[in-house]
């Protein structure tokens, strides 16, 4: 990985053309520096941007303009097949939607062993740290279970365990304790803090809860597309 910032966005608009002819300005001259490791929390209104700007990191959405690069590469121009490697190398996902990053008819267990990015280790060290990942999202007892038979939130917590397996320098989180009971939000949150502590992992977490932002680095706040800062507090 680069020693330069894990996510960089320079005046990055994106411009979404509604079906009555008109344009949506989704995201308005965004720039946005993420140093490896911080926790960036994203906030705003609803339909402020927060959700394009997150899937223009991702590289799922290309912007109508700026420049984006992820750890060191510059998004733009890629092929889809590169933006791919990009987002397996670099990347753990886990948007509100968690069922599209799950294999729907493999079990919880599969889908974090699947997950896995490093080839380091005995096949029982491997073993163990996916069982760790499912106990640490209180996922250990649906082991066996196909995604698709999870329940929303469980799934949402299982995206996050497949995220994390990867060991990426950069999680993308969309609302990822929306779904969730208090005490099992907290466990998410524990599990990404704990993640950008013990592994480096940087965080940009889309949130509406107080509690999640109060626990991250730095607070940006999008209105209308355009986003302030508010003060680092890592
Ligand atoms: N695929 C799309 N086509 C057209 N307009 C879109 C599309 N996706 C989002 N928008 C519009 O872009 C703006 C920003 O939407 P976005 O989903 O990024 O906001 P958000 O801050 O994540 O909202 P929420 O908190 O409700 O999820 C909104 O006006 C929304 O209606």
């Amino acid at each position: 990985m680069s020693a330069g910032p894990v996510v960089r966005c320079e005046g990055v608009t994106h411009v979404y053309p509604d079906t009555d002819g008109t344009e949506v300005v989704a995201l308005d001259a965004v720039d946005l520096e993420v140093a490896p490791g911080q926790a960036v929390a994203l906030v705003g209104p609803s339909g402020s941007g927060k959700s394009t700007l997150l899937t223009v990191l991702a590289g799922l959405v290309r912007p109508t303009a700026g420049r984006v690069s992820v750890a060191g590469t510059d998004l733009g121009g890629l092929t889809e097949r590169a933006l791919l490697g990009v987002r397996a190398r670099s990347l753990g996902i886990v948007l509100q939607t968690p069922g599209r990053n799950l294999l729907p008819y493999a079990s919880a267990r599969r889908n974090v062993t699947f997950a896995q990015r490093s080839a380091g280790g005995t096949r029982a060290e491997r073993g163990r740290e996916v069982d760790g990942l499912l106990e640490a999202v209180g996922l250990l007892p649906w082991a066996g279970t196909a995604a698709r038979h999870l329940s929303g939130g469980q799934q949402q917590r299982l995206a996050l365990a497949v995220a994390l397996a990867g060991d990426p320098p950069l999680l993308l989180a969309d609302e990822p304790t929306s779904q969730l009971d208090r005490a099992t939000g907290e466990v998410v949150l524990e599990l990404m803090v704990r993640a950008r502590e013990e592994r480096g992992t940087a965080l940009v977490v889309v949130t509406h809860d107080r509690e999640v932002s109060r626990r991250l680095d730095v607070e940006h706040t999008i209105h209308d597309g355009r986003l302030t800062s508010g003060p680092d507090r890592g």
